[in-house]
Order: structure tokens, then C-alpha cells, then sequence
């Protein structure tokens, strides 16, 4: 088994078509074309199709996998046990209440499992994936580990993601995941819809998540027997499956394409404010969009509030008091979030469902309402984060009987808030 201290290279780049081979196997991808008579080394050669066939090129996603044997090679699948995963969205009486979690958080929210929709999950573990493998054929996995390192074994090589960092396993690939102890994070899973970086419209060419800071794993292989006893677990329309298999899935010697799993450290996140007045909307964060059909409209983002300087003037500078149309899911990886000092643990979560009002806790705006105006660090130390989404979120079963982690004091978090209206005074 692998050590989380070796170090393990990467390929940057978003969305690039990148090659890879395993240095043990030089000239492993065959030059020229996709499919010779005979692979280099005796290889089998493996398409997987991340979009239709006939996507428009911006759009059109596929690697080329150069394996021992393909993935194929497996007993049927049989339906597995699957604990408190669920895709059952009406399961409990819909709630427009805002509701907050504390660590560990049980908020799980998923939608309709059509190819247009996301669930968020709330992952915790402690034991390694032995001899077992996952994949996800309903969609992708945007992970955000919150506490412990994961190393991650794909198809495609290797990544460590700790804290702070976040990756995406894309539909269809198969990943292990090492860990080191108490962990814990949150999950986000997209159907229909790869994540994209955010167009910057007037920003211009630079800015917000740099393509070149997104980093790829290189191609790494094991060639291991495992008679009868690997597991390769398909989640499929809601459920899982398990299979079984005599050798080690990731047996892919060498790669090339532009459908890949990848990474990125938050700290590379180059943030933008209002510099003169006034608190721009929180799109200003967008790492990833995963877009819908309608221009503009995401099927979700993923919004970050990194550290920065606050300078605006003449300005409440938290966040404001808003009814959005959007879902919208947050959880922090560390620190503290700057509209709500208290009560919003590191690990925890909050759901704002779509027109449910939020804002500034009553400290907050005390605070923020007399403070002098000068330049300041915001969230330092702190990497909060969100799930946006066009779509509707219901809080599943588990997440409902978990409630004793539910925060039921929540709304009086703004009770305090009191009238300042004074029509004498302007
Ligand atoms: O609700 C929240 O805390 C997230 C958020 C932050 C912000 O700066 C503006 C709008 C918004 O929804
Ligand atoms: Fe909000």
C-alpha cells in the first residue's frame, strides 16, 4: 500500500488533452491512432465517453484508457447494501425553515435523479477501501475533505487531497480512497452536467480559478491478482452494486484525453471584491459551475469565501439580507464564517432553500453596523464554502432523524435584530 508521503506528480491544466504514461512502460500509448491491431505491450485499449459522441467540441469529452485487461472483465453485478444513501426526495414533508447542523453535520439534500439534478452528501470514515473500488455511473463527485487526507487511487494515477484542496471524480471513473484517520467532508454530485470554469465576462482573460492550477493525476498501474475478491461498487440510478473482480482496476498503464480526474488547492483561488462601495454578490467566488441548459443559470456552483481584504466604504460589508431564488448549501472547512461567528462549526452545514431569507446573525450586524471602515482582513484563516443551486433541496430521512445534530435554536440567531427605524432621523 501506498504512503501519503511519497510524492506524487501531477499534469496542470483544466480541461487540457493531456498523455501520460507510467514510466515502468515507455511507448505505451500507441503513436499515431487510438486502436492498432495490437496495443504496445499487449495492452487492451478503452474508451471512456464523458459526453455524447457528438458533442460540439468545446464540449466533448473522452480518454483513452491502455489497460491490462478492460473493464469488462467482472462477474455481474448484485445489488449492495447502501446505508443511508438515498435518492427518495420526497421521504420527508418539505421545510422552508433555515437549518443549520452541527458537526458532525446530517443535512443530505439530494433532487430528482434525471440527468439534471445534484445531491449533497456528508461523508465520514475511518477505514481505508481495501480491494475495493467505486464509480459513479449517475454522475460526479466534487469532494471537499473538511478534516483528513485522502489519497486517492484512480484509473488515471494517483492524488492526495487534504483540506483546503477539493477534486473531481468524474461519471464513470473508478476510484479507491485511502485515509489516515478520522475523516470527514462533504460531496457534491452533479448529474448531466461537467463542471466548468465560470466565464469572467469584463474580469477579462485572468483571474478567479486559474485553468493552470487544476492539476491531473499521471498515469500509475498495479498489475495485482486479487482472486475472486475485488470489489468494483457502480452507483446506479440511486443505488449500488457490487461486482466482483479478480484483479486490481487500476491497471491502466497509460492514458491520453481530456476526461479526467483533477484537483485544486483553494489557496490558489484569485479573489476578487469591491474595492470602492458596496458588497458584491458572492458569484464574485465561483471556483466551478456546473451550467444548465438556461444561460446563466448553474445547475450548481461552487462558491468559496477565501481570505481577502475588505476596504469598501460607506458599506455593510458582511453579507446582506437576501431571499434568493437559488438553493443554497454551506458548510466550512476551517475558522469561522464571517456572517455568523457563532453556531456554524467547522465540519457543519446550512441549507437556505430557495426564497427562505437569511443573513447576518444579530451580532453580525451590530458589530459590522458600527464598525470604523478601515481596510481589513476578512476570513482570515477560515475557508467556508457553497453549493448553489437552481434546483430544490430536501433534506432526506437520515438527515431528519439525526436532528439531534440539527441546531433547532437556529432562527434565534436574528431574534435579537431590532428596529432601528427612527422616520425623524435620516
Ligand atoms: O448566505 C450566505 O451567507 C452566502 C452569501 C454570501 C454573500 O456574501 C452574499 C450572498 C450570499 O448568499
Ligand atoms: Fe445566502
Amino acid at each position: 500500500m501506498q504512503s501519503s508521503t511519497e510524492l506524487l506528480h501531477y499534469m496542470s491544466g483544466f480541461g487540457n488533452e493531456h498523455v501520460s504514461e507510467d514510466p515502468r512502460c515507455p511507448g505505451a500509448l500507441p503513436e499515431g491512432q487510438n486502436n492498432p491491431q495490437v496495443c504496445p505491450y499487449g495492452l487492451y485499449a478503452e474508451q471512456l465517453s464523458g459526453s455524447a459522441f457528438t458533442c460540439p467540441r468545446p464540449t466533448n469529452k473522452r480518454s483513452w484508457l491502455y489497460r491490462i485487461l478492460p473493464s469488462v472483465c467482472h462477474k455481474p453485478f448484485k445489488p449492495l447494501e447502501e446505508g443511508h444513501l438515498t435518492h427518495n426526495w420526497d421521504e420527508v414533508e418539505p421545510d422552508p425553515n433555515q437549518e443549520r447542523g452541527l458537526a458532525p453535520a446530517p443535512l443530505l439534500a439530494p433532487n430528482g435523479l434525471g440527468r439534471n439534478g445534484i445531491a449533497v452528501h456528508i461523508f465520514v470514515c475511518n477505514t481505508s477501501m481495501i480491494n475495493r473500488c467505486l464509480y459513479n455511473s449517475d454522475g460526479d463527485f466534487l469532494i471537499v475533505p473538511q478534516q483528513g487526507k485522502l489519497l486517492i487511487t484512480t484509473e488515471f494515477g494517483k492524488m492526495l487531497v487534504e483540506p483546503n484542496e477539493i477534486c473531481v471524480i468524474q461519471q464513470g471513473m473508478r476510484f479507491s480512497v485511502e485515509v489516515f484517520g478520522e475523516t470527514r467532508g462533504y460531496i457534491l454530485e452533479v448529474y448531466g452536467a461537467h463542471f466548468e470554469l465560470p466565464d469572467l465576462g469584463p474580469i477579462g482573460a485572468n483571474g478567479l480559478a486559474n485553468p493552470r492550477d487544476f492539476l491531473v493525476p499521471v498515469a500509475w498501474y498495479e498489475d495485482r491478482q486479487v482472486p475472486g475478491g475485488y470489489t468494483v461498487i457502480s452507483k446506479y440510478q440511486g443505488k449500488l452494486f457490487a461486482a466482483q473482480q479478480d484483479f486490481s482496476p487500476f491497471n491502466v498503464v497509460a492514458w491520453h484525453g481530456n476526461y479526467t480526474p483533477y484537483k485544486y488547492h483553494l489557496e490558489k483561488f484569485m479573489v476578487i471584491n469591491s474595492v470602492a462601495f458596496d458588497h458584491a454578490d458572492p458569484s464574485i467566488f465561483t471556483v466551478l459551475t456546473a451550467k444548465s441548459t438556461r444561460p446563466g443559470v448553474a445547475v450548481a456552483d461552487f462558491v468559496i469565501f477565501p481570505p481577502r481584504w475588505g476596504v469598501a466604504n460607506n458599506t455593510f460589508r458582511p453579507p446582506y439580507y437576501h431571499r434568493n431564488c437559488m438553493s443554497e448549501f454551506m458548510g466550512l472547512i476551517k475558522g469561522h464564517y464571517e456572517a455568523k461567528e457563532e453556531g456554524f462549526q467547522p465540519g457543519g452545514a446550512s441549507l437556505h432553500s430557495m426564497m427562505t431569507p437569511h443573513g447576518p446573525d444579530a451580532d453580525c450586524f451590530e458589530k459590522a453596523s458600527k464598525a470604523k471602515l478601515e481596510p481589513e482582513r476578512v476570513a482570515e484563516g477560515t475557508m467556508a464554502f457553497m453549493f448553489e443551486s437552481s434546483l430544490s433541496l430536501a433534506v432526506t430521512k437520515w438527515g431528519l432523524q439525526t436532528s439531534n445534530h440539527l441546531d433547532k435554536n437556529y432562527y434565534k440567531c436574528w431574534e435579537p435584530l431590532k428596529s432601528h427605524f427612527n422616520p425623524n432621523c435620516k
